[in-house]
């Protein structure tokens, strides 16, 4: 189980409390919708969950245990809306792919519906934005994750993409057994997506 404990967390002791006792799990393979309005900290509670920032207070443990630095991939992955700022746009789709560590066979052997083989000698600027964003989806998905924050991952492409994208990345999750939290704004495609959906609560409401 993912689980985010009383988690506390502000950007600094002169900064609001964005998170204030949160808790929330994700068991393995479950697919948890977080909805709530913009600016409430969604996304704040996903930096937290993948390890890019600490709590404050309470703490965030993966299937029983805080995670420690170690040189593996963090076991939380965190995809974002934007993949082209996540990517460095002078390297080819193969090499931000073999950046996670993985070995070639490992690229070749991607899902063709996640990542064409035609787009590896490719840059980001190279292919479409809901292509990018599979790449993006497969890069996280290299680093052999517990569990998956993807937030407001289709937030920029039409809705048959977002519906592609979410279809291919909920069989990837169920075949790995992977928990994935989806944070959006839009309650329908969570309903549509998610088992449960957790609304959020800012601090002020
Ligand atoms: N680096 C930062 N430094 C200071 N405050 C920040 C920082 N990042 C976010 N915040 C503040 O934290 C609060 C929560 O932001 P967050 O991005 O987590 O909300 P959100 O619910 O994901 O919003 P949205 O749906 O618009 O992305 C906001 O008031 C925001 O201004």
């Amino acid at each position: 189980m993912l689980h985010a404990d009383d988690v506390w967390f502000r950007y600094g002791a002169a900064h609001p409390w964005v998170l204030a006792g949160v808790d929330l799990r994700v068991e393995a393979g479950e697919v948890v919708g977080l909805c709530g309005p913009s600016g409430g900290g969604k996304s704040t509670l996903g930096r937290v969950l993948a390890g890019f920032a600490g709590p404050v207070r309470g703490r965030v443990t993966v299937d029983g245990a805080v995670p420690r630095a170690r040189r593996a991939p963090h076991p939380v992955q965190l995809v974002l809306q934007h993949p082209e700022r996540a990517m460095d746009p002078r390297w080819t789709v193969r090499r931000v792919l073999a950046a996670t560590g993985a070995s070639h066979d490992d690229v070749a052997a991607l899902d063709r519906r996640l990542v064409d083989p035609a787009w590896l000698d490719r840059h980001p600027h190279e292919i479409s934005g809901g292509e990018l964003q599979r790449v993006n989806l497969a890069r996280a998905l290299l680093a052999r994750p517990r569990y998956l924050v993807a937030d407001e991952i289709t937030a920029s492409v039409d809705a048959v993409t977002q519906a592609a994208i979410w279809d291919l990345l909920l069989q990837h999750c169920h075949a790995a057994g992977i928990g994935l939290l989806a944070i959006s704004h839009d309650r329908p495609l969570l309903d549509a997506v998610a088992s449960r959906v957790v609304d959020w609560e800012p601090v002020d409401a």
